[in-house]
């Protein structure tokens, strides 16, 4: 698996008690889906400032505190690249969402979060994640709608794959 090509992203969730922060991806990779904001960690930053960087970048929120909450490892059938995708959570933030020109910030609550217009695997792992339960899984796609085969199991290791480390 080491052998492969990897591409690191982040995906940062900023929550209230009973809501989260969602943007409605304008353009590009997931354009009409909510997500967290996250983006490619670029080649001179650790993946906690990549991760800082895109939340900044996408809705103008500073967060100083990050939490690791999970790693999940994405395959596309017929593409030799992996999507490694490391998911934070903050509590603590400062700044109000604002709409950029890649994302549109929307408050939902827990139980009304709009999975039929969400990346299919988010149903799989958001529950973890939402509940602060650390977790590790793994997604193989059949282009962008069906998922072949997946995992998960709650555990994070210390440190990630990845040549960079979480700093
Ligand atoms: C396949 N299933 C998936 N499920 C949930 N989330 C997914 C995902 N696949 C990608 N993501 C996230 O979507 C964002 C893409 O970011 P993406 O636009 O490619 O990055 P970045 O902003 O650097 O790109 P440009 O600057 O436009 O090139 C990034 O947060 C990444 O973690």
């Amino acid at each position: 698996m080491s052998e492969r090509l990897r591409k690191i992203l982040t995906l940062v969730f900023v929550r209230e008690p009973g809501k989260i922060l969602l943007g409605l991806k304008k353009r590009g990779f997931g354009c009409g889906l909510w997500n967290g904001f996250g983006g490619k960690v670029e080649k001179n930053e650790t993946i906690l400032q990549g991760a800082k960087r895109e939340l900044v970048e996408e809705c103008g929120i500073q967060a100083d505190v990050l939490e690791r909450i999970g790693l999940i490892n994405f395959e596309f059938e017929n593409d030799p690249v992996i999507m490694e995708v490391h998911v934070f959570l903050t509590f603590h933030y400062i700044g109000d969402p604002v709409e950029t020109e890649e994302m549109k910030p929307e408050w939902y609550k827990d139980g009304e979060i709009p999975f039929n217009q969400m990346w299919p695997d988010d149903k799989y792992w958001f529950p973890y994640m939402l509940q602060k339960r650390k977790f590790e899984a793994y997604f193989l796609f059949k282009g962008m709608d069906t998922i072949l085969d997946y995992w998960i199991k709650e555990s994070l290791n210390d440190c990630c794959s990845s040549v960079n480390k979480i700093i």
